[in-house]
């Protein structure tokens, strides 16, 4: 999923190696703040702050009180109608939203290789965006909470963001009234002062006391709020849980309208431009931020990676499904905390689902997600944290479905390569090279513990998989450029087929377009089937000309 366009320094969902390679595992303190600490004896050195108010702030009494957050949008348009748009970097065209540029050329590209059933699903045009980032700067008075302007460090403040879900927009309008209140700094980022820096918002529907038709207008948002310290024990971080109890006084339960889902604190001291720190804190609120996603709880931390567009991810979803065969062995690499594959998991197609993702802070979001798995699927489901790249050829044999979902700038040289390989007869050969891969020579200890899966669900046993190699391939694009040229390097040489593709209107407003593609190649059993058929209709045509030959005479 690309990053909100302007902010260049989000980092890329595929968090760096170095930061991977710490030690620090995410661990959500307890729900419940502890009770402040006694009073200190005296003489005694003074304790450190705690993100406990000293004060709780009384509600505020300017916020308007509406019950409900009203939609002012209307769903047929597909015009942006937006005051920002030309100053904020969010979205790049204003009109036919429905048809995105890029579309045109999608379209061209996969008739051009012959798909006939290709669709583009066009989605929710407006209010479609359940997870944002977004720079806090300016001053308490005038807090500006948006996106850089184009090509510079401004940010453009964008209160009522069209593509933003409403409940997005209501818990911004708090934030920053919480900021002017409390006199909250927002950061400067050429001298490295102030308080808050960035926020990150991310929705959740998920409301079994409410109707289905109700939960996308009645979400609730949990709030991330990126905060210019080492740790709580930081003397600025008093205000922090000031601000945290004015939002859960002001957007929580007891307020006049509840949008505010949960807090979170993450500690960012770096002069670098990447957003979040290491340390991450729950303050308030829900720990855990459930959401459905093809028809199963997924649980995601506020570090997990998440896509934005969650209903449409979710029309993907259920398309991506349909293209898995029965008893099939899966894996999935790219594969985040894992939501494709536990949704595949609990379809009752599979045997087995195996999940690769590089970043080791998912693992606590896929064990979640996964205890809430429905027993007895007949599947057994790992998840692996390793880099994909360093041993592919490890990651499809013994799978008969490979699926990717890789980062914007699409498959790593090596998936390809081996993918080629896997297709191409010489796979005998490469199989026996691989499993010679010298153990010794890798110097990521991680990579190596990853063969062994890092969660293990259901006892199933897993069948004898040597033997087994990819004949589906599942690739999911969010990055069009990219996804032409491996789609190119897998058709070459004809290692695969592209068979069908399906595209996703996961950004209205942006250039972007999400791509579900489906290759095959053919089994050895049916390149033998298809050896045998040729040989049969080549004996059959001999047969039938040298039955015409009996009956017309030849010519003497
Ligand atoms: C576009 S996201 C897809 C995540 C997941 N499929 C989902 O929908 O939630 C790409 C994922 O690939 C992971 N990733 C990036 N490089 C990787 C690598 N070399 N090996 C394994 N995973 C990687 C990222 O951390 C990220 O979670």
């Amino acid at each position: 999923m690309p990053p909100p366009a302007g902010l260049i320094p989000w980092p890329s969902p595929t968090a760096p190696a170095p930061r991977l390679t710490t030690t620090t595992r995410p661990r959500p303190p307890p729900r419940v703040r502890p009770p402040p600490p006694p009073p200190p004896p005296r003489r005694a050195p003074p304790p450190p702050p705690r993100l406990k108010p000293v004060v709780a702030p009384k509600p505020a009494a300017s916020l308007p009180p509406p019950p409900v957050i009203v939609s002012t949008m209307d769903p047929a348009s597909t015009c942006l109608n937006c005051t920002h748009f030309g100053s904020c970097s969010g979205c790049t065209h204003e009109f036919d939203l429905d048809k995105p540029p890029v579309l045109q050329e999608v379209t061209d590209f996969f008739s051009a290789h012959g798909i006939e059933d290709f669709t583009f699903s066009r989605g929710r045009l407006s209010e479609w965006r359940c997870r944002a980032k977004l720079a806090v700067r300016g001053t308490p008075e005038k807090p500006l909470i948006g996106l850089y302007q184009e090509g510079t460090h401004i940010v453009q403040d964008i209160p009522e963001c069209r593509a933003h879900h409403p409940s997005i927009n209501y818990a911004i309008k708090l934030l920053k009234q919480g900021i002017s209140e409390l006199g909250v700094q927002p950061f400067d980022e050429d001298a490295g002062t102030g308080e808050l820096r960035y926020v990150q918002m991310t929705v959740t529907t998920y409301n079994t006391s409410i109707p289905v038709a109700q939960r996308y207008e009645q979400a609730r948002v949990q709030v991330s709020l990126v905060w210019n310290s080492r740790d709580e024990r930081s003397k600025n971080s008093e205000k922090l849980s000031l601000l945290q109890e004015f939002l859960w006084t002001n957007g929580g339960p007891r307020s006049n309208l509840h949008v505010i889902h949960s807090i979170w604190a993450n500690f960012q001291t770096s002069t670098s431009n990447i957003i979040f720190g290491h340390k991450w804190r729950h303050i308030g609120g829900e720990a855990d931020l459930w959401e459905r996603f093809g028809g199963v709880d997924i649980c995601l931390d506020p570090y997990s990676f998440g896509q934005a567009n969650t209903l449409s991810f979710n029309s993907l979803l259920h398309k991506l499904i349909k293209y898995v065969p029965r008893g099939s062995t899966v894996v999935d690499l790219y594969s985040g905390a894992g939501v494709i594959g536990l949704a595949i998991a609990a379809s009752r197609k599979c045997r087995s689902v195996r999940c690769v993702e590089i970043n080791k802070m998912l693992k606590l979001s896929f064990e979640k997600s996964a205890s809430r798995l429905p027993p007895n699927l007949g599947c057994t489901i790992t998840w692996h944290n390793t880099d994909a790249s360093a041993e592919p050829i490890h990651w499809l044999e013994g799978s008969s479905v490979a699926i990717v979902d890789p980062p914007r700038k699409g498959l790593h040289p090596s998936v390809i390569n081996a993918l080629q390989r896997v297709a191409l007869s010489e796979r005998k050969a490469f199989k026996a090279k691989s499993s010679l891969t010298k153990v010794k020579d890798e110097k990521r200890p991680w990579i190596l513990r990853a063969r062994e899966p890092a969660v293990h669900v259901d006892s199933t046993i897993m069948e004898e998989s040597s033997g087994i190699w990819p004949e589906t391939l599942i690739y999911i694009s969010c990055g069009w450029d990219s996804f032409k040229k491996d789609c190119k390097s897998l058709i070459s040489n004809e290692a695969w087929h592209l068979e069908n593709a399906h595209a996703f209107n996961f950004f209205p407003g942006t250039d972007s377009i999400e791509v579900l593609a489906i290759f095959r190649r053919d089994s050895g059993i049916a390149q033998k089937k298809t050896k045998t058929k040729t040989k049969t209709k080549a004996k059959a045509k001999a047969k039938t000309k040298a039955k015409k030959k009996k009956a017309k005479p030849s010519k003497v």
